[in-house]
């Protein structure tokens, strides 16, 4: 489950490095408006809105003023979020846009460099400009750095040499900084993020959201032709999750992600209901409507039927993507009034002009009554470990009526019964929490025949700037901390099955609980102890004739136990080899999610 919060997108697994790169959806003339930016030296710089904007999409540029008189290296630098990773075995691909407001005789260089905080400079690269350039004109240069510095504390810039430059004025817009991406895919993810998750081996990505699907307002909703085409033609706007979004990472990137990733998309679209508790009125859906079906026809129309599908085919996919799955709006159960109508009008136009999608409604099941009848809902939940242990049997009891479900976020997200989201909430998961989830997991697996889909949200947390916390794998400018559930989803992921195999139960409301799935000549019996004992457990495999040795893969700790920037790999998962036998017995330790894999005939 994926969503721009936490810097999790601009700042995260998208891989633009600039903080605040085009000034957007900022207020001219303001301090805050210059936000990651800083002068260097006597230079002064200020976000305007230009009298000749690069674009409709980017009315302000950076107005940098070189005083009379000045001498030495003058300019500006950027921070990039919380840090720049200079790593001397990437080339860096920099640009921006420039111009003089009025012509002028000035003829020099532009310096465009990678340094540290204290100014040892890493990389350089120089361009001739002069003052007769008063149309909006692309750099482009490369920076290879020459070493790898531990710190992050780095910063882009570009300067010019204050005595030559004396009293010009110079115009700035659209400044970007890329190192190399995750499979080279231009505009693309930052490598180790990418790596991490792809590790995973997940099967979906449910995208644009979530929250920041909604809007805080009408206006600030998601909206995907906002996000697609040309940078420079791309607004941003101000996400659900108190920052600016680029949307560099926009539905194109999306595709591209889950094309990359060989995953499919869970993909939204907005079904009339803001944040601020706004629903469209009935009556006035039809354009909302159409949006929703530009969006898909963006994804899986023909280009030579569709508008939204020839601009992806000018944009260089012509082939549709292959979605299946299409979910009305999030987390509906907020809004189930106005639900009742959005959904029967979403899901009656987009079911007729695309027969074949699975439409997913977010509102609870079955409450309120919709029509059509929904066949897919997404259920969220964020519990206490506790709450996913006891409930992993959650869906043992559901009615084999036709229905499936996504289990679209869940996560063990505080031990405080009383109230999950107040004081004691996690900030990185634990041991405690992961084994809970491993638990629950065990039931999701047992009730794959509904429970199609499960994902842990949220998935990505830069932890210099975050506001939701637990989240499966934290960053910084730097360096991945994978969590404690993150190894859990991971091992769930990459020891799947395709089979379910029958087994004794666990108890209810127990703390050992375990599933077994089958892959052809192997058998998967996954484990999970959510209490603070150690458990023996006796395996019988009649019937099968079992090979006498196999594998476990063990993620345990104290219950507390936990990865975080401090102690980043304080929970792994061990593997080792363990007797097997037609009847073998296997101790699980306390708070551990266990993976046996046992080689059958
Ligand atoms: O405040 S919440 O509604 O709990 O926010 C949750 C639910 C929402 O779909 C997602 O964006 C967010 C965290 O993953």
């Amino acid at each position: 489950m994926f969503e721009a919060s936490k810097q999790s997108g601009d700042g995260g697994i998208y891989a633009e490095l600039l903080q605040n790169r085009a000034f957007q959806q900022v207020v001219p003339n303001t301090a805050a408006a210059l936000y990651a930016w800083a002068p260097i030296n006597s230079a002064s710089i200020n976000v305007i809105t230009d009298p000749i904007p690069l674009s409709n999409a980017l009315p302000n540029s950076l107005k940098l003023t070189i005083p009379s008189g000045t001498s030495g290296n003058v300019g500006f630098g950027n921070e990039g979020y919380w840090g720049i990773n200079v790593n001397s075995s990437w080339t860096y691909e920099a640009s921006f846009y420039y111009k003089f407001p009025g012509a002028s005789s000035f003829s020099g260089n532009l310096i465009i460099m990678l340094q540290s905080s204290t100014g040892t400079v890493y990389a350089s690269a120089s361009v001739h400009v002069s003052g007769s350039t008063t149309t909006w004109t692309q750099v482009l240069v490369s920076l290879s750095p020459t070493s790898s510095p531990a710190s992050t504390a780095n910063n882009f810039t570009v300067t010019v040499d204050g005595a030559s430059a004396s009293g010009e004025t110079i115009h700035f817009a659209m400044f970007s900084l890329f190192p190399p991406t995750f499979k080279g895919r231009a505009n693309g993810l930052r490598m180790d993020l990418a790596q991490t998750l792809y590790d995973m081996k997940p099967s979906f990505f449910r995208l644009p959201g979530g929250n920041n699907l909604e809007g805080q307002s009408f206006s600030s909703r998601w909206q995907w032709n906002a996000t697609v085409g040309n940078l420079i033609d791309r607004p941003g706007r101000m996400g659900d999750w108190e920052y600016i979004n680029t949307d560099g990472l926009g539905l194109l990137e999306y595709m591209y992600l889950c094309e990359d990733m060989e995953m499919q998309p869970i993909m939204a679209v907005w079904a009339g209901y803001s944040l601020d508790e706004y629903s469209i009125p009935e009556d006035e859906l039809a354009p909302y409507i159409q949006q929703a079906i530009d969006q898909i026809n963006f994804v899986i129309g023909d280009p030579a039927a569709s508008e939204p599908a020839a601009l992806r085919a000018s944009l260089g996919h012509p082939e549709p993507f292959p979605l299946q799955y299409v979910e009305i709006g999030n987390e509906d159960f907020f809004a189930s009034e106005s639900y009742i109508y959005r959904w029967r009008y979403f899901a009656g136009n987009l079911s007729a002009v695309f027969p074949h999608l699975k439409l997913i409604a977010t509102s609870y099941p079955f409450n309120p009554v919709l029509d059509p009848i929904p066949k897919h809902y997404d259920n969220h939940v964020y519990q206490t470990p506790g709450w996913f242990a006891e409930n992993s049997f959650y869906y043992d009891s559901f009615e084999r009526n036709g229905t499936y479900y996504f289990e679209g976020e869940y996560a063990a997200v505080s031990t405080n019964t009383s109230d999950v989201f107040g004081d004691g909430g996690l900030v990185y998961p634990d041991m405690q929490g992961s084994s809970g989830e491993a638990a629950f997991m065990t039931g999701l697996e047992r009730n794959s025949d509904i429970v199609f889909a499960a994902s842990y949200a949220p998935l990505l947390m830069n932890v210099a700037q975050y506001q939701w916390t637990p989240n499966l794998v934290s960053f910084d400018a730097s360096q991945v901390y994978p969590s404690t559930s993150f190894y859990t989803q991971q091992l769930f992921s990459v020891n799947r099955g395709t089979e379910y195999l029958p087994s004794t139960l666990p108890t209810v409301n127990g703390t050992l609980y375990w599933s077994v799935t089958r892959d052809k000549s192997t058998v998967i019996i996954k484990i999970a102890n959510t209490g603070m004992a150690a458990e023996q457990m006796i395996f019988e495999l009649p019937s099968i004739s079992v090979y006498s040795t196999g594998t476990a893969t063990v993620l345990s700790g104290s219950a507390t136990s936990s990865n975080s920037p401090e102690t980043p790999n304080a929970v792994m998962p061990v593997t080792s080899q363990i007797k097997i036998g037609e009847s073998f017995s296997y101790t699980a330790p306390a708070y551990s999610v266990n993976v046996l894999r046992v080689k059958v005939q």
